[in-house]
């Protein structure tokens, strides 16, 4: 077991700057995904030739980037979990980045669910909702940085 400790205080700072690569590649998708459906939904006639583009973009950036970068961010974030010290779990702030990581996730969960109704030209949301959805990985955003670097 202190074998298995040692590695994992060893490769503490590398595993740390993988999972910061990860979330920022995350979040690029959590942010520009949303920003795409606004334009798809006020700009783009469905079932023409753009409408079809948009539903590549969309499809790849949530597939090829959002999809691994967020098993990245959560496996590297995990290995962290188990390392000795990293987390005191009698501080505030592993439970508000808690909070935070599962409502991104679940956020992610439900980009991914419009992903699939635009490729059925099924979406039923407005670009007003899009834009106001956009707000939430922002907000979730502020509370990890204060929950990681504050450590209330
Ligand atoms: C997906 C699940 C995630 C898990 C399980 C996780 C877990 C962790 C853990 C255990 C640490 C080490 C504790 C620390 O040194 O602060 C850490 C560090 C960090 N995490 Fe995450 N995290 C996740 C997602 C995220 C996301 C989505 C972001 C950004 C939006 C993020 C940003 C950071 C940053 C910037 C650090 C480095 C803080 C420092 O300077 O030590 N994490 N994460």
């Amino acid at each position: 077991m202190s074998g298995m400790f040692d590695l994992l205080l060893t490769a503490y700072p590398w595993v740390k700057s993988l999972h910061v690569i990860s979330v920022i590649a995350w979040m690029a998708g959590l942010f520009y995904l949303p920003r795409l459906f606004v334009y798809h939904v006020e700009k783009v006639e469905s079932g023409s030739e753009t409408d079809a583009l948009f539903q590549t973009m969309e499809r790849k950036l949530f597939r090829v980037i959002m999809q691994p970068a967020m098993m990245a961010s959560w496996t590297f974030g995990l290995i962290m979990v188990f390392t000795p010290g990293a987390v005191d779990w009698g501080a505030i702030w592993p439970y508000t980045k808690g909070f935070a990581i599962l409502s991104m996730t679940a956020f992610h969960d439900w980009l991914g669910r419009r992903v699939y109704q635009f490729s059925q030209g099924t979406n039923q949301l407005t670009g007003r909702r899009y834009r106001i959805m956009n707000e939430v990985p922002t907000v979730l955003l502020v509370i990890i940085i204060f929950s990681v670097i504050v450590r209330f």
